[in-house]
């Protein structure tokens, strides 16, 4: 007879990566942070996070850019993982599994995807008890995109990012994604961001959304696609300048709006449906303006268990 090692109960969350639609950057306060307001949008590029009983805490990541991602103590996974167990007084472990399906420092927030689906699926193994909020107030100590995980949808995002108003969207938005090989460090973005800026101050204007909030609410992608802005997109191109041939490309490929996303390197171009997308993906790919491209669609749902 063969003996099947038996595992403890198991619970799978999935988690969206994002794009920014806008996103406006003021000048840094005392604590090094950039004030924001962005529009974040979630898409159908998802990390998959699979946390079974065990006594301690361990980590495995397949998919796509694993060999890129950090096991030891600084993976958001395992940083949610500790902060989870501090705050809820838990003493017990778990074996983390992630398959990674979003862009490994591409601007699209997987790592923080990880982090918003671990504290999802440890809240629901060790049976915490925590409130949605106090889960909230948690993901905002581990980054600035990790709120936005755990929330999904379209919402506007203040203060470093992590203060979510929802927005009001009709219908459904088609991207195609240029994916480039090497990543963009976050922190090294926003610094050439402040070169660039040259110490004079950026006013952050609250008025500046108002054409991306009525193309959601019409669910009009033409109108939505001229509204695009990042206005961290010159300091990402000043970084990796290849990118300026990958947003030609995309624009030349009809994409109705093209903007980088986050810090980058990813490149999002919006698309009037899923065949467009499919053949604006194509175009960047035969023009080898990028590594790789891939279609998805959004709003889509926040980090959310499996059944
Ligand atoms: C730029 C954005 C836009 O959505 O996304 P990504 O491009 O990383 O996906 C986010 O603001 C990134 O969020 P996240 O990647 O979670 O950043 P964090 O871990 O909180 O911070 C990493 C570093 O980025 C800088 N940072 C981040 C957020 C912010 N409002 N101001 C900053 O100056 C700081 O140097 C900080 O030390
Ligand atoms: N679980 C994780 N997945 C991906 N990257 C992680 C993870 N934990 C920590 N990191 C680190 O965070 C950096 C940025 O992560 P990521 O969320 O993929 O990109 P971005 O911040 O550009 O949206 C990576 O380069 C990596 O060093």
């Amino acid at each position: 007879m063969s003996s099947v090692a038996t595992r403890g109960p198991a619970v799978r969350v999935r988690a969206p990566g994002k794009v920014n639609l806008s996103l406006h950057v003021g000048s840094p306060g005392p604590d090094g942070y950039h004030p924001l307001i962005t529009v974040f949008q979630a898409v159908s590029l998802y990390e998959d996070v699979t946390v079974t009983a065990a006594d301690e805490l361990t980590l495995s990541v397949t998919g796509h850019g694993a060999e890129l991602v950090p096991l030891d103590g600084t993976n958001l996974a395992l940083r949610a993982a500790h902060a989870l167990a501090e705050r809820a007084g838990v003493d017990r472990g778990a074996d983390i599994e992630i398959v990674k399906g979003v862009p490994v420092a591409g601007g699209m927030a997987g790592g923080s995807a990880d982090a918003a689906a671990t504290l999802v699926a440890l809240d629901a193994l060790w049976g915490t008890g925590l409130t949605r909020d106090e889960l909230t107030d948690l993901a905002a100590g581990l980054g600035s995109d990790v709120p936005f995980a755990l929330h999904g949808h379209t919402a506007v995002g203040t203060g470093r990012g992590t203060a979510l108003t929802p927005a009001m969207v009709r219908g459904e938005f088609h991207w195609a994604f240029a994916l480039r090989a090497e990543g963009l460090s976050t922190p090294d973005v926003f610094r050439r961001f402040d070169e660039r800026a040259g110490g004079l101050a950026h006013e952050l204007d609250v008025e500046t959304d108002t054409d991306v909030m009525a193309a959601l609410r019409a669910g009009d992608p033409a109108r939505l696609g001229q509204a695009l802005s990042n206005d961290l997109q010159d300091a990402a191109v000043d970084l990796a300048p290849d990118l300026a041939g990958t947003l030609d490309a995309a624009t030349s490929a009809g994409a109705l709006g093209v903007v980088v996303s986050g810090s980058g390197p990813t490149v999002a171009a919006l698309a009037r449906s899923h065949q467009h997308a499919l053949a604006i993906a194509a175009a960047m790919t035969a023009e080898d303006a990028c590594e790789q491209a891939v279609c998805a669609s959004g709003p889509v749902a926040g980090a959310r268990i499996v059944p």
